[in-house]
């Protein structure tokens, strides 16, 4: 749906240049839900505003849906952005139009008769769940309602490409989970694939089916949800994870624990793989070795877990021996040292 080939973008200002995508390259499939996480100023809204066309690539080439984005005229990007719907963080609704105005705005744009808009615009707001606010104005909604009519909006014109620039950073946490709830829905029922783009790992962990994590303009890390975040490989994406799951205690907590534990300190990493983890517990017993629960976190991705859990293991050194040497053979172990 979107395929981005060792695209750049430098800004120029005076003598400075300022590289804010720096030669990714990613492909995003039809049909799915696509998140680009990173810092406040990683390149994410200049790589959304390059695949919109709002921006001109400095290097590479860039297709929507098989248009041609990058290197095009203004009026051929105007046809190609047609396949895409955008929403944005401050909605970016007119306030002196209802909203049923709103949603109509793109339809007139697109030089749709009258019946047909009004009929388009009872659809969308049936669909996003605001049929009874026709009349209303922007100013007498919620931020979730606000951005349910921009969501309205943006697939008034049937695109197949939805892109979520923070879509819901201005919105609580329970309203948040709505609105991503919708996005689900767009994606499920209508087939639109979606591109997010977030700060925020609970947005990633709640919809999106693969993920690209940005720093400074480039991809660090992409791959399949669960896959990039149960098993993080750089150190941006361990902080991401880490917002969400308590990860293998750092050497102060380390220090605390061992004053508060007198048995073998181990931590150990959950994934939905290993289950025989907990065959290796349930025989703890036999070997005259036992153990308590004393840090830890999990989390669920996808539908599958992660995480990590650090035990107390007591018993004699043989017999603790022979358990970590077990556990080693069935998960990652690592001894909790201050
Ligand atoms: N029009 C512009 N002119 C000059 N520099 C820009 C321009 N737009 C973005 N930048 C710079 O490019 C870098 C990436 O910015 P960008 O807004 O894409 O990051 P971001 O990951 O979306 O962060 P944020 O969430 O804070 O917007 C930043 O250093 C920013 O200052």
């Amino acid at each position: 749906m979107v395929v981005i080939e060792n695209v750049s973008k430098v800004f120029k200002s005076g003598k400075e240049n300022l590289t804010a995508v720096d030669n990714v390259s990613l492909t995003v499939r039809r049909g799915e839900i696509f998140a680009i996480i990173g810092y406040s100023g990683a390149g994410k809204s200049t790589l959304v505003r390059l695949i919109n066309g709002l921006e001109s690539v400095s290097e590479g080439t860039l297709t929507v849906a098989g248009h041609r984005i990058s290197g095009q005229k203004e009026s051929a990007l105007r046809e190609a952005r047609q396949n895409i719907g955008m929403i944005f963080q401050q909605f970016n609704l007119m306030n002196s139009r209802t909203i049923a105005g709103n949603i109509e705005f793109p339809l007139k744009v697109a030089g749709w008769d009258k019946a047909k808009r009004r009929a388009r615009v009872q659809e969308m707001l049936e669909f996003v769940g605001l049929g009874d606010r026709a009349k209303y104005y922007p100013d007498q909604l919620s931020g979730g309602q606000k951005q349910r009519v921009g969501i309205a909006r943006a697939l008034a014109t049937s695109p197949s490409l939805l892109l979520a620039d923070e879509s819901t950073s201005a919105l609580d946490p329970e309203t948040t989970q709505e609105v991503l709830g919708l996005l689900k829905k767009v994606n499920d029922e209508l087939g639109i694939t979606v591109v997010v783009i977030t700060h925020e790992m609970d947005v990633v962990s709640s919809i999106a089916d693969r993920v690209a994590v940005m720093e400074k303009g480039k991809v660090v890390e992409m791959g399949n949800v669960y896959d990039v975040f149960s098993n993080p490989q750089t150190d941006v994406a361990r902080r991401f994870v880490s917002t969400t799951v308590k990860q293998a205690p750092n050497a102060f907590e380390a220090a605390e624990l061992k004053r508060r534990h007198r048995g073998y300190l181990v931590n150990i990493e959950i994934t939905e793989g290993n289950t025989g983890i907990g065959k290796v517990l349930s025989y703890l017993g036999n070997r005259g070795v036992h153990f308590n629960i004393v840090q830890g976190g999990l989390e669920t991705l996808q539908g599958k877990s992660y995480g990590n859990l650090t035990l107390e293991l007591l018993g004699d050194i043989t017999s603790l021996d022979a358990v970590v040497a077990e556990l080693a053979t069935v998960t990652t172990v690592k001894e909790v040292r201050s």
